[in-house]
Order: structure tokens, then C-alpha cells, then sequence
């Protein structure tokens, strides 16, 4: 198979769908890996690494569409990007498609066949090429929520940890995943008190367990979270339907209780946003904005900011995959692999995935039919 290898264009996506590693047991395995002009360079992988395993750099990027009959990536297609595709051609990548229809016309009109990393399904449900960027965002939600703390950066200048004869900052995170536990994992460490609000019971008893009482767990509901949210110094969105829009769980009403200075950071905003006053994406280059005197902190792809851990966390578990899609061919690999086949979000003008039909009023087409 023809893999070619796309530069991000997001603003300030460092991270590479491809390490010089994945390109060599790609070649290895009979491919030929394309991979674009300086795609690697913002993870630290130069175009010379990759020519060494055997993958040709290529500077023309309709050119490495064009001839391509794989595209892998990281982030979901830009707009610049949409005429670029054509029919057949196989996109592995972050998708998001419940919050974004105008991707999702693209896609459908050039007939792409998307298979979307973040809803491909592991064992015990689990989402593995999601969890590795989501362990790296939930890190990272505590590291930049307390830095918008200071009040340099506009907060209301309180350290987390506290001091000796002084009250540690409250973190205060709704959804209790794989976000919302490394989340509660730096928390703790800087020595905050930390509150973690999941609807599964199940979950909660499994937080209570690994965090041996260091922090508060509570069943996610209205009244329970607009308790929690006006205690907040730091609110942490972490909840997550697979494929579907984020639930709006924080309310405009509840974001009004919080103190001035306080900071949101809504990881969930990949999927439209958990809190009612995200309006809006923001980039790493313009981070934040303040409304009801909070600070707001809503960056699609945190991970590219740590491009290097997170490219070479992110491949580890991807490649997997696309060595299955490349050997077998795209249709065999998602027959063999059922959590595979979950990935397939679009397929020859059809959605394939119910959650993102649902959510855009779209006809919905089983992946099953797809594949008999
Ligand atoms: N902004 C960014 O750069 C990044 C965003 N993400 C996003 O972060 C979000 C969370 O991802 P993960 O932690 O991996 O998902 P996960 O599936 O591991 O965890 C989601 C949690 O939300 C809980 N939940 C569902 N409905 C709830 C409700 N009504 N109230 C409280 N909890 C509820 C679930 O029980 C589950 O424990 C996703 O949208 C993901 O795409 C992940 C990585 C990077
Ligand atoms: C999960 C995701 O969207 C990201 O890592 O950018």
C-alpha cells in the first residue's frame, strides 16, 4: 500500500501521524511510505530519519494526496485540506465528527473512508488510541490550569498546593476517565484538593480504590455539580460519550458562582465542549479568554504543544493498526477486528458511526452492512 504521511496544519500541531520507527516496519512489511517535507520536524524527526528507514519526503502536498492511497495523520482535516482527498482514499486520523458537519460533508462528499482513532474500541471497552493523548491532556490540564492561576496570567493568585498555614487550591474535575484521573494524579501531586465527579458508579469506587482517599469522589449530577463547580479554583472538563457531543454538564448559571480568577480548562472541547460558556476553540497561540471573570481554556489539541511525548505516545499505539489496515487491506483488517471496525466513521458517502448521524440528523449506515 501507498502511505503518505501528512504535515499537520493546526495551529501549533507539533505531533507527526508517523515516527521513524512506524515508517521502517512499514517498509519492512512491502509499503511505500511517503512522508511529507518537514512533517516530522516539530517532534524532533528530521526528513533525513525518515529516508534512512526507506520513505521518500515529498514536498508537494496534493502530490502526497494525490498519490496516496492511505493518509495517516493527527488531527482532524482543516478546511484548506477538504478538496484534497479523493474517493476510496483511506483517512487515519482524529476525526470528531459529531461537533463539526462541515468536515463531515467533506468527507462524505469525496467518499474518504475515516477511520477515527478516537472511537476504535480495546479491550474492555477501553479506547486505545484515544487514552495515550488523553493521559498527556489530563496531565496537562493541571500544569496550565495552574499557571492561569498565577495572577500574572490574569488569575487569582493562588498556588495550588497551599503552603503551611495556608488552604491548597480546590481542583475540581467533572468526569473521571482517563483525562479526569491523570488530571487527579498531578493534582494530588502538587498537593490540591481534589474533587472527581463521574455518573458510573463503577468508576467511582475504582477512583476511590486507586487514590486511597486522597480525593473526594461524587456521582455527576446537576445539583452535584453546580455544589462542586462554585468551589472551584480550577474546573477541569473531562467527560466523554464516545463519538457524540460532549454533554453540556456546567451551565452558564453555574460558571457565575465561580470566583473571579478562577480558571476552566474544558479537555472535552474536542468533542463541542462540556461547559455551556465555551463558545469558541482556542489555539495554543491565543489560549484562553474571560468571561464571567473566569478564565476559559479551550485548546482542541493540547497534546501538540508536547509534540514529542506525545507523538512518540500517540504511534505507539496507532501503528499497531495501521500495519493491520496496510497488510490486509483496510476491509479485511475491520472483518478481523471488531473494536477496528468501531473506528470506521465514514465510508463511501455514508455514516458509519451512530452517534455522529444521530447527532448531525444524518442517515445512519451499520458498519456490519458496510462489511458483508
Ligand atoms: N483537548 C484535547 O487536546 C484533548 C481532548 N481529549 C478529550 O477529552 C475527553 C475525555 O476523554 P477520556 O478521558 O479519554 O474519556 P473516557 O471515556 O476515559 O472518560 C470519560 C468519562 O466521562 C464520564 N461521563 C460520561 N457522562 C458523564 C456525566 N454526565 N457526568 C460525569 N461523567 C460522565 C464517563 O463515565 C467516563 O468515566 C474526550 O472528549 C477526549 O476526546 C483527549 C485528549 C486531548
Ligand atoms: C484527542 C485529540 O483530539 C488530540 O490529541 O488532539
Amino acid at each position: 500500500m501507498i502511505i503518505g504521511v501528512a504535515k499537520e496544519i493546526k495551529n501549533n500541531e507539533n505531533r507527526v501521524g508517523l515516527t521513524p520507527a512506524g515508517a521502517e516496519d512499514l517498509c519492512r512489511a512491502g509499503h511505500t511510505v511517503l512522508i511529507e517535507k518537514n512533517a516530522g520536524i516539530g517532534s524532533g524527526f528530521s526528513d533525513e530519519s525518515y529516508q534512512q528507514v526507506g520513505a521518500t519526503i515529498i514536498a508537494d502536498k496534493k502530490e502526497l494526496f494525490d498519490t496516496s492511497e492511505m493518509i495517516i495523520k493527527v488531527k482532524e482535516p482543516l478546511m484548506p485540506e477538504y478538496e484534497l482527498f479523493h474517493e476510496g482514499q483511506i483517512l487515519f486520523t482524529y476525526l470528531h465528527l459529531a461537533p463539526e458537519p462541515e468536515l463531515t460533508k467533506a468527507l462524505l462528499e469525496k467518499k474518504v473512508i475515516g477511520i477515527a482513532y478516537e472511537t476504535i474500541v480495546g479491550r474492555n471497552n477501553s479506547l486505545p488510541l484515544l487514552s495515550p493523548m488523553s493521559e498527556v491532556a489530563g496531565r496537562m490540564a493541571v500544569q496550565i490550569g495552574a499557571q492561569f492561576l498565577e495572577k500574572p496570567w490574569g488569575g487569582k493568585g493562588i498556588l495550588l498546593g497551599g503552603v503551611p498555614g495556608v488552604e491548597s487550591g480546590q481542583v475540581v474535575i467533572v468526569g473521571g476517565g482517563i483525562v479526569g484521573t491523570n488530571a487527579a494524579k498531578m493534582a494530588v501531586g502538587m498537593g490540591a484538593r481534589v474533587t472527581i465527579l463521574d455518573k458510573s458508579t463503577d468508576r467511582l469506587a475504582y477512583l476511590d480504590d486507586i487514590f486511597g482517599g486522597r480525593v473526594t469522589t461524587v456521582m455527576s449530577n446537576s445539583y452535584n455539580i453546580a455544589k462542586w463547580v462554585k468551589q472551584a479554583d480550577l474546573l477541569v472538563g473531562a467527560v466523554l460519550i464516545p463519538g457524540a457531543k460532549a454533554p453540556k454538564l456546567v451551565s452558564e448559571e453555574m460558571v457565575k458562582t465561580m470566583e473571579a480568577g478562577s480558571v476552566i480548562v474544558d479537555v472535552a472541547i474536542d468533542q463541542g465542549g462540556s461547559v455551556s460558556t465555551i463558545d469558541r476553540i482556542t489555539t495554543h497561540s491565543e489560549p484562553t479568554y474571560t468571561k464571567h471573570g473566569v478564565i476559559h481554556y479551550s485548546v482542541a489539541n493540547m497534546p501538540g504543544a508536547v509534540a514529542r511525548t506525545s507523538t512518540l505516545a500517540l504511534t505507539n499505539s496507532t501503528l499497531p493498526y495501521a500495519l493491520q489496515i496496510a497488510n490486509k487491506g483496510w476491509k479485511q483488517a475491520l472483518i478481523d477486528d471488531a473494536g477496528l471496525a468501531r473506528g470506521l466513521n465514514v465510508y463511501d458517502g455514508k455514516v458509519t458511526f451512530k452517534a455522529v448521524a444521530d447527532d448531525q440528523n444524518l442517515p445512519y449506515t451499520p458498519v456490519t452492512t458496510v462489511l458483508s
